[in-house]
């Protein structure tokens, strides 16, 4: 049990779809997939060049009559027919970005404009999942959607936060001069089950060090704060996002704000080890929520208390590691 199964009805009500997603062999994306193949009028067509992600994520649905996996980059044009694409094809880890940024911005680029471009030629509704970096490290907190945002152009994390926000200027443009139906989705960060256990990010790296029982790495200070959603309240997020009538953007993620400090002690009562930050690490970030509530219902369920155990769980599984008695 990983609170995903529970929620909701599979999207995509309205009629038969074909739905593809991109990076749906990814963390989130897999997650999504899972909800979509609910719906048993659902057709699902996942496009992932693997960089980041796994088949492991996607091998119950592999094989079956309403599910295709096609291995493709999404900075090389793509022909199908599809209805509805959710695209999230981008590494999200801060390591996975900076390893190779060149690619990044092109993925965020190019990989964007090929999307809107099959959703021009077939005349499906896109969906881009954004994210809270295109506010860089924000001077308005909590951050709304109408806040523009502190970004450096020429740092080590500008091949992410600003690709995703020229991903977002196609979005708009391409809806403005040819009138793509468009949707954005601002994520901000999101934790649980099928995490790369050694991707970097903050809470699969607590939880993979308190499981091989090593010191958990605070960045320092350890008084920046970030915002935790767990992915069964993202992916409802983005399902109606999709479904309804707002092109966004529209930030969905979780309001509870922790230090890295406080989330230290919430994963487990171990030791601490404070190690240097990287180049701009946002102090700050929390969403805020009113539009997401307002426009389509929705508020996260699932508290950090109760979202790390599931993932903790596995974790566990994958590291091969039971929980002691
Ligand atoms: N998880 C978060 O906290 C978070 C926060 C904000 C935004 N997002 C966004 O959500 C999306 C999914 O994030 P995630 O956490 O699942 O990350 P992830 O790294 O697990 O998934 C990304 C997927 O995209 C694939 N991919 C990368 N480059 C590609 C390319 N050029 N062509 C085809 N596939 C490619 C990867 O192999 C992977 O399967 C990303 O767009 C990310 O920017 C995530
Ligand atoms: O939500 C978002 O919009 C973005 O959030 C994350 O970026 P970031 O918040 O920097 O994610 P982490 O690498 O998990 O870092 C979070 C905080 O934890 C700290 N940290 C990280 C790792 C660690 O071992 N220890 C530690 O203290 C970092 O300094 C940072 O302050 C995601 O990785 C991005 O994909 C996403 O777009």
């Amino acid at each position: 049990m990983n609170g995903v199964e529970e929620e909701g009805d599979g999207g995509g009500d309205q009629a038969n779809m074909r739905i593809l997603i991109t990076g749906g062999a990814g963390f989130i994306g897999s997650h999504l997939v899972d909800r979509l193949m609910r719906n048993e009028k659902n057709e699902v067509i996942v496009v992932d060049n693997y960089f980041t992600g796994s088949k492991d994520n996607l091998k119950q649905w592999i094989g079956h009559p309403r599910f295709e996996l096609i291995r493709h980059d999404v900075t090389e044009p793509l022909f199908l027919e599809v209805d509805q694409i959710y695209h999230l094809a981008c590494p999200a880890s801060p390591i996975f970005y900076k390893h190779n940024p060149v690619k990044t911005i092109k993925t965020n680029v190019m990989g964007t404009l090929n999307m809107l471009g099959l959703a021009k030629r077939v005349g499906a509704r896109i969906l881009l999942t954004s994210t809270s970096e295109v506010y860089g490290d924000p001077l308005e907190h909590p951050q709304t959607e109408s806040y523009w945002g502190n970004v450096n152009p020429i740092g080590v994390r500008s091949c992410y936060d600003e690709g995703k926000r020229v991903a977002e200027t196609l979005m708009f443009d391409y809806h403005r001069q040819h009138g793509i139906e468009i949707r954005i989705a601002r994520i901000f960060n999101t934790y649980g089950p099928r995490m790369n256990i050694d991707d970097g990010r903050v809470v699969s790296n607590f939880i993979a060090q308190a499981i091989r029982e090593e010191p958990l790495t605070v960045q320092l200070p350890g008084t920046q704060t970030r915002s935790f959603c767990y992915v069964s309240d993202m992916v409802d997020g983005l399902v109606r996002l999709m479904d309804g009538e707002h092109t966004g953007p529209i930030n969905i993620g979780n309001p509870g704000e922790f230090t890295m400090l406080e989330l230290a002690e919430t994963v487990k009562e171990v030791k601490i080890l404070t190690v240097e930050n990287t180049p701009d690490d946002p102090r700050q970030r929390k969403p805020d929520i009113s539009k997401a509530n307002e426009l389509l219902g929705w508020e996260p369920k699932i508290k950090l208390r109760d979202g790390v155990p599931f993932m903790e769980e596995d974790f566990r599984q994958r590291l091969c590691v039971p929980k002691k008695a």
